[in-house]
C-alpha cells in the first residue's frame, strides 16, 4: 500500500522523532536525495547540478545532497533564491567544492530545493525567474530542458489537497522523505511529480489521509474460490444496462461483470427489451436472463429515464448497487442500501451542484463532499480516479493509461465492481480493487497503444491472473 500523509501528521511525526534535532533525519533525507539522483543520471562525476535553493529546510536537503555530490566529482552549482539558506547545508556544500551563483543557464540536472512542505502555494518571481533561465517547466510550459527533481515535493504545489494555485514547478523525478505528501497521489497535483521516489527516515506516522493500492493488496483483497464453493456461493451479479437504443452498453458492462470473478451473471435490459438481452446471450452464452436472486446489483448506462425505474427495482432488491452513468441522475440523497457511485467530474458535477472545472480542480473534497452527502462510496472517475468513504477513507489509483479515456471503459468498470460486490467485498474494496484491476487490464491490452472497451474486458482474466500467486 501506498500511504500519503498530512503536512500536520508529517510535522508531528518529525517532532516526535529522537532523530530531529541532531539533524540526522535530514542528513537521511540528504542523502537518499543524492542517491535518487545519481541513479537519475547514472553517475556523478562530471555532471553539471544546479541547486535551486529556497530559505528552509526544503534548500537545505538540496544543499546537504549537493555537499554528497560534489564529493562524487559533480560540478555544483547552488543558485540561492533568498538572502537566507540553511546554514548548515551552505557551509556542507562549499567544503564539498560547490559554489553559491546568482544565475546559470546549463545544468544536466536542476534540484527543486525552492520550498517544501512549508511552502504556501505558487511559486514566487525570482523563482519562477530562475526556473525560466534553466528551462525548468513551470506548469504547462513546454520547450528543450534539463532533467528536474524536486526536493519532497514539485515547489508551489499545495502539499495536502492535490489542488494547484499558480505557479509551480513540473518535475522528472520527485524524491520525497518519511511518506508520500496528498499532492504525489491526487491530481491536479500529481501530474506534476512524475517519478515518485520515497526515502525512508525512520518517522512513525499514524493512519494515512489517502492510500492507494498495489499489486500485494489487491492480490490479498480478491475474492478466491475454495474446494466446497459452487457457483451461488461465489455470487451472482446482476446487470441492468443497456436497452434497445444502447445494445452496447448492455454488451460491455456485461463483459466487465462477467471477468469470472463470481459464480454467475444475470441480465436485463434497463428498459426490459427481450432483443438486447437476446444480443448478450448470443456474445455471453454462460449470462442467465431469467429473474432470480442476486447479492449486488449494476444499474447503468444506456437506459436513458428508464434508468430511474430500474435502480428503484434493484435497491427494492435489499441488495448492494453499483449506480453508473444514466442511473446517477436518479440520484438525489442516500440511497437505502450499500452503494457505489461511479461518476465521471461532469456527473459529479451535476450531483453536487457545481461546475465540471471546480470538481476537477479539486477533486478530493469533491469526492469527499459526495460520499458524505450520499452516504456511499464514490468513485471519481480521472487519471488518478478517486475512491472514497463517508468514513473518509480515501484511495487513489494509479494504475491505467490515457488510451483508457475510451467510449465503453466506465461499462466495462461499473459491471466489473457489481461483481466483486456480489463476491462479497465492501463497497470500497469492490471500487477500489475494480479500479485498480481496469487499469492494470487497460495498461497490458493496450501496451503503448490504442484500446477500446472490448478489449480492456477481455484482458480483465489475464489482470486477474497475474496479481494471484503462481499455483
Ligand atoms: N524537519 C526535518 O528534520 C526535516 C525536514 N525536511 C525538509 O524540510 C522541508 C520543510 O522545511 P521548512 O519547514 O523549513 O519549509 P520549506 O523549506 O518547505 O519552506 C519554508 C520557507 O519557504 C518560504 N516560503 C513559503 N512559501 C514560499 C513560496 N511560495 N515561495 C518561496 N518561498 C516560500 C518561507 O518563508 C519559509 O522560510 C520538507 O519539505 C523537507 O524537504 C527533510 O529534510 C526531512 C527532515
Ligand atoms: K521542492
Amino acid at each position: 500500500m501506498r500511504h500519503a500523509h498530512t503536512v500536520a501528521q508529517v510535522r508531528a511525526a518529525e517532532e516526535a522523532s529522537p532523530d530531529l534535532a541532531s539533524g540526522v533525519l535530514m542528513q537521511r533525507a540528504a542523502r537518499g536525495l543524492a542517491h535518487a539522483v545519481i541513479d537519475l543520471l547514472g553517475g556523478a562525476y562530471g555532471r553539471r547540478v544546479v541547486l535551486l535553493v529556497g530559505s528552509g529546510d526544503n534548500g537545505g536537503d538540496a544543499l546537504y545532497a549537493g555537499a554528497y555530490l560534489a564529493r562524487r566529482g559533480a560540478l555544483v552549482d547552488a543558485w540561492l533564491l533568498s538572502e537566507r539558506a540553511h546554514p548548515g547545508g551552505l557551509a556542507a556544500l562549499r567544503a564539498a567544492g560547490g559554489r553559491t551563483v546568482a544565475s546559470a543557464a546549463r545544468a544536466d540536472v536542476v534540484v527543486d530545493g525552492i520550498v517544501g512542505i512549508g511552502g504556501r502555494p505558487g511559486l514566487r518571481r525570482e523563482a519562477v525567474a530562475a526556473c525560466r533561465a534553466l528551462g525548468v517547466r513551470v506548469g504547462a510550459d513546454e520547450h528543450a530542458r534539463p532533467l528536474v527533481v524536486s526536493v519532497d515535493l514539485p515547489s508551489g504545489l499545495d502539499a495536502d489537497t492535490g489542488r494547484v494555485e499558480g505557479s509551480h514547478v513540473m518535475a522528472d523525478l520527485t524524491v520525497t522523505f518519511g511518506t508520500e505528501k496528498v499532492a504525489h497521489l491526487v491530481d491536479p497535483a500529481a501530474a506534476a511529480c512524475g517519478t515518485v521516489h520515497l526515502v525512508d527516515i525512520g518517522l512513525d506516522l499514524p493512519a494515512a489521509a489517502v492510500e492507494a493500492l498495489q499489486q500485494a493488496d489487491v492480490a490479498t483483497l480478491l475474492p478466491v474460490p475454495e474446494g466446497a464453493d459452487h457457483k451461488y456461493t461465489r455470487g451472482v451479479v446482476g446487470v441492468r444496462a443497456g436497452s434497445a437504443t444502447y445494445p452496447g452498453a448492455a454488451r460491455l458492462c456485461v463483459a466487465g461483470a462477467a471477468s469470472g470473478l463470481v459464480g454467475m451473471v444475470r441480465f436485463r435490459a434497463v428498459d426490459g427489451d427481450e432483443d438486447t438481452a437476446r444480443r448478450v446471450v448470443a456474445a455471453r452464452p454462460e449470462v442467465v436472463t431469467n429473474a432470480g436472486r442476486v447479492q449486488a446489483w449494476v444499474v447503468g448506462s444506456g437506459g436513458g429515464d428508464r434508468a430511474a425505474d430500474a435502480l428503484a427495482e434493484a435497491v427494492g432488491d435489499g441488495v448492494p448497487v453499483v449506480v453508473d452513468a444514466d442511473a446517477l441522475a436518479a440520484v438525489d440523497g442516500p440511497l437505502a442500501v450499500p452503494a457505489v457511485l461511479t461518476p465521471h467530474a461532469g456527473e459529479l458535477a451535476q450531483l453536487l451542484g457545481m461546475e465540471r472545472a471546480e470538481v476537477e480542480a479539486d477533486q478530493l473534497s469533491a469526492v469527499r463532499r459526495a460520499a458524505d452527502r450520499f452516504g456511499a462510496v464514490v468513485l471519481l472517475k480521472g487519471r488518478r480516479t478517486l475512491v472514497a468513504e463517508p468514513a473518509g477513507r480515501v484511495r487513489v489509483n494509479t494504475t491505467g493509461t490515457p488510451w483508457l479515456a475510451t467510449a465503453g471503459a466506465g461499462d466495462v468498470l461499473a459491471g466489473l465492481i457489481g461483481s466483486l460486490l456480489a463476491a462479497g467485498l465492501d463497497p470500497f474494496d469492490a471500487a477500489s480493487v475494480g479500479c485498480w484491476l481496469h487499469g492494470a487490464a487497460a495498461t497490458a491490452a493496450s501496451a503503448g497503444g490504442p484500446l477500446t472497451a472490448s478489449a480492456v474486458a477481455d484482458a480483465l482474466s489475464a489482470a486477474v491472473r497475474r496479481v494471484l500467486p503462481t499455483p
